[in-house]
């Protein structure tokens, strides 16, 4: 991961040596810093004071922020476009697109893949431009106070009075700064003819229609295994790493994770090995040992469920138990809730604290994880309709319907509509994608980056997100699966059909738990019983 931070400050230039005055710019570098870890480099430009840190992750290293004659890039995440050869840097890339399109800024952001947060000064134009993709990825924030003064940066300051003027970058938007004119605007993928499309969950129920599951299960095992190759063939840190892996998959045991280790099974050649990172937590009001928690009694046997399938082809998983005992926990906690501001809830707590432990693959019998690439199943319940909500549209209905088969007294006396419970999943996918953003990426970006490693979110993917939710080919009814018949309902149901294909059989069944409660890290502290998860840290 690399970390941003630019400042511009109108009449800086006559003064630009002078940084004692800027402590806000200086107290910000200490966290930008941790963010790389291969290069830093502050320096200014005009009036605008840079400073950037490299994780360089794709050889040559480019050395940021990247200043030509006319543009100064700062560029942090991977794009993963085909026309990106092996030994192409992805910021370079990026700077050649730029100058291929003369400048229009909104043209190059448009035509990247990939997950990334930006920076760019035209300086012959005289207007900055900042934001990051369509899905939002990357953390990145600003504070504009309308006195010609514009901070961006990677994350926010942790002091309390200053932070509160910044605010983080939305999805999907190009925002810019004239400096003549002093106009900050922006402009939204969905309005610019330049800028993609953000994604439209379409409502394609209709009873009439019968799809052919095999094809569509086929396809879709084509499109997921391509957004996994992108992101592990595009791995070239410039620090090797100690251990035999190239990269580790953050592994609940879940459904998710688990059809992302397979595919990376079936991509990888003979002798590689991977590393599941799990996490689990000491909790003094769960009383249960680390192997006890539920995820890890899951990643164990999912573990072993993946070492059978696939060590015959050479590929091996090597599980890393991340322990996390009660006192390290309270160490790190207000470093977490510094890190995740804006989100503030004790659920936002307690998630972002366990993918801070996972990351950092710290384990307790020394067989530590330094693999800078984690791949994440994150996505997958929010694109193919995983969560209980989901579940509950139906619940109504569903029970209507078994207890008339059952025999049994029908209570609920409510005539549903079919078409009208269909439209609403749509919605609540809908919903669900729009604020992936601001609910978890966001916040799960700084705790992850901050041990100098990037997560990569393979569920995310632009292209598999354009098949099957904006042309609509997985159809809603393969996604939270109502059987009308049955009154059975089935979550994630393409996701499901995947792993039987996949002859991943031992996880299609598998119920979700949330990482929180999975690995015991919600409700850590004695007398928080009645916490919720909702309520302000
Ligand atoms: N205990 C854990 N340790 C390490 N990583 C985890 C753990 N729990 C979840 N993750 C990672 O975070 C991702 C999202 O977690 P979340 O709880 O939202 O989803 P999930 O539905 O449980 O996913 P999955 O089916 O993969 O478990 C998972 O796919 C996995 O990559
Ligand atoms: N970590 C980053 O954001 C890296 C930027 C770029 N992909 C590189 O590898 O150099």
């Amino acid at each position: 991961m690399c970390g941003i931070l630019f400042h511009y400050s109108e009449g800086s230039s006559i003064n630009y040596d002078d940084y004692s005055e800027d402590t806000l710019f200086k107290s910000l570098i200490p966290i930008i810093r941790e963010r790389g870890g291969d290069y830093e480099r502050s320096t200014h430009v005009d009036d605008i004071k840079l400073y950037s840190s490299v994780l360089s992750l794709r050889q040559p290293l480019v050395k940021q922020p990247l200043i030509d004659e006319r543009f100064v890039i700062q560029f942090n995440g991977e794009l993963y476009n085909d026309e990106i050869s092996e030994n192409m840097n992805d910021v370079e890339f990026l700077h050649h697109l730029l100058i291929k399109n003369e400048g229009n800024v909104h043209k190059t952001i448009g035509s990247l893949k990939g997950e990334f947060a930006f920076t760019i000064y035209d300086t012959l134009e005289s207007i900055f431009y900042f934001g990051k993709d369509a899905f939002g990825r990357k953390s990145l924030c600003f504070s504009d106070d309308e006195m010609g003064d514009v901070y961006i940066s990677s994350c926010f300051p942790t002091n309390k009075s200053k932070r509160t003027k910044f605010k983080e970058c939305e999805k999907g938007i190009v925002y810019y700064y004239d400096i003549v004119s002093r106009v900050l605007g922006w402009d939204s993928f969905n309005e610019s003819d330049d800028l993609p499309n953000f994604l439209n969950v379409l409502n394609d129920y209709n009873r009439e229609i019968t799809y052919n599951q095999d094809e569509i299960i086929t396809e879709l095992h084509e499109k997921l295994s391509k957004a996994v190759k992108r992101r592990i063939s595009t791995i070239f840190p410039l620090e090797k790493d100690k251990t035999d892996s190239k990269f580790a998959v953050l592994f609940s045991g879940g459904i998710d994770c688990t059809l992302i280790c397979g595919l990376c099974g079936e991509l990888c050649e003979q002798n590689t090995t991977i590393d599941l990172l799990n996490v689990s937590f000491s909790n003094p009001r769960a009383n249960l040992s680390y192997d006890e928690t539920p995820d890890r009694m899951l990643a164990i046997k999912n573990c072993n469920e993946l070492n059978q399938v696939y060590n015959k082809k050479g590929v091996y998983f090597n599980l890393i138990k991340v322990n996390v005992p009660y006192d390290e926990y309270l160490k790190a906690k207000q470093r977490v809730i510094d890190l995740i501001y804006p989100n503030d809830t004790e659920m936002d707590l307690s998630i972002a604290i366990a993918f801070y432990f996972a990351t950092s693959g710290k384990n307790s019998e020394g067989k530590d994880s330094n693999c800078k690439v984690l791949l994440s199943g994150l996505g997958a319940d929010e694109i193919f309709g995983g969560y209980t909500r989901h579940e509950r549209i139906f619940t109504g209905i569903s029970n209507q319907i078994r207890r008339k088969l059952q025999g049994k007294p029908v209570k609920d006396e409510t005539i549903y509509d079919i078409n009208e419970l269909q439209k609403e999943l749509r919605d609540e996918l809908q919903v669900d994608i729009d604020r992936l953003w601001e609910r978890n990426l966001m916040r799960d970006d700084k705790v992850i980056s901050c041990w100098n490693k990037e997560a990569r979110y393979p569920f995310l993917d632009e292209e598999l997100n354009e098949w099957c939710t904006s042309m609509g080919k997985i159809p809603l009814t393969m996604k939270l699966n109502f059987n009308e018949e049955t009154g059975e309902i089935t979550r994630k149901l393409a996701l499901r059909e995947l792993a039987k294909y996949m002859k991943l059989d031992f996880v299609s069944q598998e119920a979700k738990r949330a990482i929180q409660f999975g690995s015991k890290s919600a409700k850590m502290d004695v007398g928080s019983g009645k916490v919720k998860g909702t309520d302000k840290l």
